[in-house]
């Protein structure tokens, strides 16, 4: 490990890192900042959660000239989640030598944005379609953009976004400085980056597994109709501190967090279909902890930094390894453990392999917990809740109350009806969730990627398999790509899920604004 004052930065920014808990590089961190303060273009790629924010924002950072008042670097993030937290993080980075971080996102009123442009930011972090809806205003000026920054490189060099990036790259000085970075780059994305950079280090930090080591990770075969009674059983043994169930599509996230909701979870859902306002109250929500349970489209899949994400759950397996790879990576951050379980149908195993190969890490079988194994689940979490309210001294208008109860019961039966309010019964209230059809049947993986850890899918056509224009009257979030009017702020514009034509190299793309 190597101490940030050993990689030449600059006084300021070592005191900001310093402020933000930050001792010792990470080895991406580590690898890639020397490089890229000597203007190297630079692919990044190391496992989820292990400071890639700050392995570009620091150089950034280091090269921006404060008193000048053009637009020095620009960030393009897939979701405005993604790029509201990059512009914090680097707001935290750049704080002490003054550098102005502006976020331009869909959603987000454009005239707002016009203003604040006014003000000389230093760097942008966007996403894709309301930084080229700015550049066509003519209120971006990117002349004299040093370094442009593709976060979730993959993802934004995918076929849902890479027509706006070559647009926004046209509008950016050639000489620029390039930099790279995602958990994941399967081979054929990184050709298509290679082709705009300048003999780019490419910086990989090897690990036996693609995935963090410290998450646990297991699968539960299951058929579609018993997936919600089982999930609700694993959360209850469980006990997930924060927890983050994707579901494949807009509609099973509205059903899912509806059906959680009535069986008396704290849980609310995410995805591209809400407004922004909902869904940054719903992020902020589970960020204070005000809701346990996140449910999310692939929206929420990739880049989101939030502590205390002990579990994710599949509640659908990712049609991609990468998308997988993203999700999972929601949970064990810095060097936190976390657990992941991934809902198969008997008819996906081929994918959950394919996963595996990918990942190069097994996941284990877990057995659904019995409805007692739940119960019990339930009643230690009222013990202990029960337990640290005495141990807080957290009751004392109660006492009297106590004192009343005890001159008529037995002291056990009253602690047990206690428990017994305090904890959540397993619950027969209906609910419903709309059946998903499996994924179409796959059993090996095309392009001989194999172990090697090529791409994503090839060849997958779509229309065979009848998804993304089934007119089932389903909200899918996994139409193909396609241009629509009217990009910026409309709900309808924004498309999430994957994107794909036959022949092209297949992991998720979605498209923003
Ligand atoms: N050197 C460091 N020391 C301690 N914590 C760090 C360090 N660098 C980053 N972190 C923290 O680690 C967490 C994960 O960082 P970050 O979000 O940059 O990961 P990432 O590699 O971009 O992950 P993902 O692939 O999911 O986007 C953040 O909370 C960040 O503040
Ligand atoms: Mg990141």
């Amino acid at each position: 490990m190597t101490n940030f004052s050993e990689l030449n930065i600059s006084e300021s920014t070592l005191k900001s890192v310093k402020r933000m808990g930050f001792e010792e590089a990470t080895p991406i961190q580590e690898g890639t900042i020397k490089f890229a303060m000597e203007g190297r273009d630079i692919i990044g790629q190391a496992q989820t959660g292990t400071g890639k924010t700050a392995a570009f924002g620091i150089p950034l950072v280091e090269k921006i000239d404060p008193k000048s008042p053009n637009i020095q670097g620009l960030i393009i993030a897939p979701t405005r989640e993604l790029a509201i937290q990059v512009s914090e993080e680097l707001y935290k980075i750049g704080q002490d030598k003054r550098v102005k971080i502006l976020s331009v996102y869909g959603g987000q009123e454009i005239g707002r944005q016009i203003r604040a442009l006014k003000n000389n930011p230093h760097v942008i972090v966007g996403t894709p379609g309301r930084i080229l809806d700015h550049i066509n205003r003519r209120t971006l000026k990117l002349e004299n953009v040093q370094t442009l920054i593709l976060d979730e490189a993959d993802e934004m060099l995918n076929m849902g976004f890479i027509e706006d990036i070559n647009t926004i790259m046209e509008s950016v000085p050639p000489e620029r400085q390039t930099l790279l970075f995602s958990a994941t780059m399967p081979t054929p994305i990184r050709k298509i980056a290679e082709k705009f950079m300048k003999t780019p280090e490419v910086v990989k930090i090897q690990s036996k597994e693609m995935t963090v080591e410290n998450i646990e990770q297991f699968f539960v075969k299951s058929h579609e109709r018993e997936k919600f009674d089982i999930l609700s059983r694993v959360i209850n043994v469980h006990q997930p501190e924060l927890a983050i169930i994707f579901g494949r599509t807009k509609r099973r996230v509205d059903e899912l967090s509806h059906a959680l909701s009535i069986r008396g979870y704290l849980a609310e859902g995410i995805h591209g279909d809400l407004s922004q306002a909902k869904r940054m109250s719903v992020l902020r929500q589970f960020k204070e902890n005000k809701i346990d349970i996140l449910v999310a489209t692939d929206v929420a899949a990739r880049g989101l930094d939030i502590s205390g994400v002990t579990h994710v759950y599949n509640y659908d397996i990712p049609q991609d390894p990468e998308s997988y790879v993203h999700r999972i990576g929601r949970t064990g951050r810095a060097g936190k453990s976390g657990v992941a379980v991934t809902f198969v149908t008997p008819r996906e195993m081929g994918y959950l392999r394919i996963v595996e190969e990918t990942t190069k890490k097994r996941m284990s079988p877990l057995r659904p917990p019995s409805s007692d194994e739940a119960l019990i689940g339930q009643q230690r979490l009222a013990v202990e809740s029960l337990a640290e309210m005495v141990d807080k001294n957290n009751i004392g208008d109660y006492r009297a109350f106590a004192t009343e109860l005890l001159e008529k019961y037995e002291a056990v039966d009253v602690i047990a009806a206690a428990l017994k309010s305090m904890t959540r019964e397993p619950s027969d209230t209906p609910v419903s969730i709309s059946e998903e059809r499996p994924l179409p049947a796959r059993k090996e993986r095309s392009g001989g990627g194999g172990r090697s850890g090529g791409g994503g899918y090839k060849g997958n056509n779509r229309s065979s398999g009848g998804r993304s224009s089934s007119g089932s009257g389903r909200s899918s979030d996994r139409g193909p790509s396609r241009r629509t009017g009217g990009r910026d702020g409309s709900s309808s514009s924004s498309r999430e899920g994957s994107a794909s034509r036959g022949g092209r190299p297949r992991t998720s793309s979605r498209r923003e604004n």
